[in-house]
């Protein structure tokens, strides 16, 4: 059967005709089963109720320019072990392979893990059956000449359009990351999704660089989004500054993100702009906790952590009793805890003020689910518009900017007397306040980009 099969060298010239390849040049590798694809910017959506992935493939090793832009059916999710050991998901599309004028159907797993500059590697499952290699060899089946490249290729330069916007964030499948990359596009810009954990940083006087797993150099962005989830505050808000040194905009900067994860930090530099908060304790010492109860106003009080988010750091202590124990407990954790006044007025509800630039664009009413106090989403609790009192509108205005916010989430409970401050977010959800809004929240977010950066390329 040795007649049939392809002859191939350890590099060689392919084209992927589904995707619009023209040419790649891949790197036989009988080590590995499945083929891979260099891809960038791996973004999933849904297409018809079906599963889709949207990439792009730098096709030429060297050039960072030529860009293809892709997508098609997800076939599989599979987990694949580097050979450094780290674990990857990877999707897997199904395309067709073109070389030495046949074509066939292969598997090609999605990776951003430039494989020592091959944009392409061919695994044992293609080759099956159809070639053989003779690993001394390389372009058996010709070489390409860079004019022939270049005439491949001269469509795909790509052309400066809108601005080029990273999403620097952890999940690009979460609701709010989708829809910021979708509104950008929208808007014709140029939207990458840069994951926090494959970004790396080059600190240097004169050189300062952002690297992307694989070596990229991440310098020619106009703006940055960060969206960093609490686990990542360290490293997000490390990479957010380094952005910020090297004269990228950030639509909330490094400091002040920093600064909102503290929820102690944050009052303080709330009250101190004449903000109303309820009466909130905070001690080092269990000996001391039986004056911080007192303090707060005894019990029925709230414990919180002082780094939770969705609800889930914020518990209810309904006697005396539970507080102390509750509170030591926390204390002999080590866990840093505010305690505060519980305002039962509230009633299970919060409101949660959408600020951009200094305007709060939309306000949603949260109310818990029944037998639960924190009116939180992630908690079930149900949203509805609200129209705010002007007094609201103005606490959610000063909170924001008292935390330099761009963009703020700020909460606000209803006591006895008048509106509350509990929180302001820096990376507020999108999905509760855009499901009961007519208001395209992401979109707003992107306008404020483009006015903040003088932007004027774009007019729908
Ligand atoms: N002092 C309080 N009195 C009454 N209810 C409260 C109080 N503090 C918090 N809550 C309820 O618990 C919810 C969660 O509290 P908070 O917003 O402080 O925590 P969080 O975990 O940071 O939430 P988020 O996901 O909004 O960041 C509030 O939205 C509110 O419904
Ligand atoms: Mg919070
Ligand atoms: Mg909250």
């Amino acid at each position: 059967m040795k007649e049939n099969k392809i002859v191939v060298g350890s590099v060689e010239w392919c084209s992927l005709p589904l995707l619009q390849i023209p040419a790649i040049k891949a790197r036989v590798d009988s080590g590995a089963k499945t083929s891979a694809l260099h891809a960038v910017n791996i973004i999933p959506f849904n297409k018809e109720g079906m599963p889709y992935v949207r990439f792009e493939v730098l096709p030429l090793q060297n050039d960072g320019k030529t860009t293809i832009y892709c997508e098609s059916p997800v076939f599989d999710k599979r987990k694949v072990k580097s050979s450094s050991g780290i674990v990857e998901v990877r999707y897997v599309i199904k395309s067709v392979l073109s070389i030495a004028e046949a074509t066939w159907e292969i598997e090609l797993t999605l990776t951003n893990r430039d494989s020592m500059g091959y944009r392409m590697l061919l695994g044992r499952q293609a080759m099956a059956g159809r070639m053989l290699v003779d690993p001394e060899a390389s372009f058996l089946l010709g070489e390409l000449s860079s004019e022939v490249l270049r005439d491949y290729y001269q469509i795909h330069i790509r052309k400066p359009s809108g601005l080029k916007i990273g999403l620097l964030a952890s999940n690009p499948n979460l609701y709010s990351n989708r829809r910021i990359i979708e509104a950008g596009e929208e808007r014709g810009h140029n939207m990458e999704f840069l994951n926090i954990k494959d970004c790396y940083i080059k600190l240097d006087g004169k050189f300062p660089e952002m690297h992307y797993r694989g070596g990229r150099i991440l310098n020619d962005f106009d703006a940055i989004i960060p969206r960093i989830r609490p686990s990542a505050t360290f490293y997000g808000c490390a990479l957010t500054r380094h952005f910020e040194a090297i004269g990228v905009y950030t639509q909330n900067s490094a400091a002040s993100i920093t600064q909102s994860r503290d929820k102690l930090y944050s009052l303080q530099l709330l009250i101190n702009s004449g903000l109303p908060i309820p009466t909130t304790g905070f001690a080092n010492s269990p000996l001391d906790t039986d004056d911080l109860i007192k303090m707060v106003g005894g019990a029925p009080l709230i414990v919180k952590l002082l780094e939770g988010t969705q609800g889930k750091g914020v518990v209810l202590a309904e006697t005396k009793k539970a507080a102390e124990s509750l509170i030591n407990a926390f204390k002999s954790l080590r866990a840093n805890i505010l305690v505060q006044e519980f305002v039962k007025e509230a009633d299970g509800k919060d409101i949660r003020c959408f600020v951009i630039n200094g305007k709060v664009v939309e306000s949603i009413m949260r109310t818990a689910a029944p037998g639960e106090f924190r009116a939180n989403i992630h908690m079930g609790g149900t949203a509805s518009i609200v129209k705010i009192t002007p007094e609201e509108r103005r606490i959610a205005v000063v909170a924001a900017k008292t935390m330099n916010l761009k963009v703020a989430g700020v909460d606000i409970i209803r006591g006895q007397k008048g509106p509350l401050l509990l929180e302001v977010n820096s990376s507020p959800g999108l999905e509760g306040i855009e499901g009961v809004s007519k208001k395209n929240i992401a979109r707003l977010m992107i306008e404020a980009i483009e006015k903040d950066i003088k932007y004027k390329g774009i007019v729908n």
